[in-house]
């Protein structure tokens, strides 16, 4: 029998998409890692694309468990859910006591906090980290949201700090704070990430229903925008997909893709933590509501045919000006959305007590992860001069981006809804913007109306206490 030395730095379970490549960005930075999965295919591919051999792959759990040094390192990157608890309760008998186990894949939050609480009673250190970047930036860099033991990150961070994405010399990681917070923070994250993908989505529905152009100006357009004051991970991408053909294809692969949107519920979980919260963020949650209706494809189909808009794009529609009104719109609607996620973030903060440094969360956004920009530099200029920022909107500097954008978003708008074209996700971005700008709004008639049928009080204009009004006689259903 072979005898296994523990010769290992770092354990990884689960080889697929980001465990394999985030072990391989790891053995270039010099840290031998030990791999596991339960499906033996993914074994070989570690062993295969890992240039510099200082990883090794394992089909059994306790011989890998064994090679790795004490106390062991163990990054889980499995699907989230029921799998986590799983490996969990297979790691267990098999760790000793003081062993870190790090959870890197997308968990939702409270569990996270369940199996801290269930960790901690045997005697394990267990952090939870949001990691953002999907396979590149798990290879080249990633960004990294850990949360929770602080002890066990210490000890990983200078592991964690070598792998990580760098921007301007400093790692795109950083504690975020106690509990869940690193899966609580990787979560907005992916709200924020629903929001833009959903922006992007509606532009391209303009681009090519409305003004017509192929997706060799599309990908043009945006690669010219990628240029400039939208440059971001998702506008590059973007770009790249409208030309992308498949070997020996001689058209677009996107037009070949069913138009109906997956999605594995981190999207739906902000927007249910912001309801719980009572913080709106409505572009997001219009965006998880939209890859929901997408699915919808045969009824879509039928109603399609049944209400016919009549589109109307003026015969000499100039080009230029309809796509600078939409670099304007879009950049509006994206100042929108990252302020709706930094507002719930905050909010979040004081309601967990998380005390999260926001300027810092923004800090470690701008490399490596998928909603990294340009704008983030502003974000994190905003929230690292002013710690106590009530709101994006309140800063300066976004503040006459905002002014300056605002008639494209409007123009842009008047024009998708007079031709059908809906654009939700940009009218929940504005609609966002005006609403939070009312000083006077229509909830004084919200709150008669509650009190009127169902004698729910209301609170009176410098008038302390609380009313209740017979608004009139019970009057018969009939
Ligand atoms: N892909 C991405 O861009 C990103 C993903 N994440 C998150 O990271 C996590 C991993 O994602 P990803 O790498 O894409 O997923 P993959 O499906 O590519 O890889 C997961 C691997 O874990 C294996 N696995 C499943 N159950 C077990 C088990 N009980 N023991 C050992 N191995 C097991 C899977 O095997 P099998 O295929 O046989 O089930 C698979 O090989 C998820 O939580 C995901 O949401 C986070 C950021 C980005
Ligand atoms: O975390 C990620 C990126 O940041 C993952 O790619 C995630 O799977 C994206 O979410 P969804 O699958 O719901 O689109």
């Amino acid at each position: 029998m072979e005898t296994i030395q523990a010769g290992f730095d770092f354990g990884m379970i689960g080889l697929g998409t980001m465990g394999r490549n985030l072990l391989l960005n790891m053995s270039e930075h010099g840290i031998k890692g030990a791999g596991y999965d339960k499906d033996t295919t993914k074994i070989p591919l570690l062993e295969q694309e890992d240039e510099d051999h200082n990883t090794k792959g394992f089909d059994d759990i306790t011989a890998f468990i064994k090679s790795i040094k004490p106390p062991r390192a163990i990054m889980m990157l499995v699907p989230a859910g029921k799998i986590v608890d799983d490996v969990l309760e297979e790691l267990i008998p098999l760790l000793d006591k003081g062993d870190i186990l790090i959870d890197g894949g997308n968990s939702f939050f409270q569990d996270t906090r369940r199996r801290d609480i269930y960790l901690q009673s045997k005697g394990l250190h267990f952090f939870g980290m949001g990691i953002s970047g999907g396979e590149e930036g798990a290879r080249y860099g990633p960004s990294m949201m850990p949360g929770g033991d602080k002890t066990a990150y210490e000890v990983m961070k200078p592991i964690l700090e070598a792998i990580a994405a760098k921007v301007d010399g400093e790692a795109c990681v950083t504690y975020i704070g106690p509990e869940a917070s690193g899966h609580f923070v990787k979560t907005v994250h992916n709200g924020i990430e629903y929001g833009l993908m959903q922006l992007i989505a509606e532009t391209y529905e303009y681009l090519k229903y409305f003004l017509k152009l192929d997706n060799a100006a599309i990908a043009a357009l945006f690669e010219k925008w990628n240029n400039g004051r939208l440059q971001s991970f998702l506008i590059e991408i973007t770009s790249e997909i409208f030309t992308y053909k498949e070997k020996g294809e001689n058209h677009i692969l996107l037009d070949d893709i069913k138009d109906e949107a997956k999605a594995k519920g981190t999207g739906k979980w902000t927007s249910q933590i912001a309801m719980d919260l009572d913080v709106p963020i409505p572009t997001i949650d219009t965006a998880v509501a939209m890859r929901n209706l997408s699915i919808y494809k045969s009824l879509r189909t039928l109603l399609g045919d049944k209400y016919k808009t009549e589109t109307h794009p003026e015969e000499a529609v100039d080009i230029g000006h309809q796509t600078k009104l939409l670099e304007d719109a879009f950049y509006f609607a994206m100042i929108s959305t990252y302020a709706q996620g930094m507002h719930l973030l905050s909010k979040a903060s004081e309601a967990y007590k998380y005390d999260l440094n926001i300027a810092d969360i923004a800090r470690i956004w701008r490399g490596g992860c998928i909603i990294r920009s340009e704008f983030l530099n502003t974000i994190y200029k905003a929230y690292s001069n002013d710690k106590e920022l009530d709101h994006l909107f309140m800063n300066k500097n976004v503040e006459s981006e905002l002014k300056e954008t605002e008639t494209g978003i409007r123009s842009i708008l008047q024009t998708a809804i007079g031709n059908g074209l809906g654009m939700p996700a940009f009218a929940a971005s504005l609609g966002y913007f005006d609403s939070l700008k009312k000083a006077s709004s229509g909830s004084n008639l919200i709150q008669a109306q509650r009190d009127f049928f169902g004698a729910h009080q209301y609170e009176k204009i410098n008038v302390s206490g609380t009313f209740h009004t017979q608004w009139t006689g019970i009057k018969s259903s009939k």
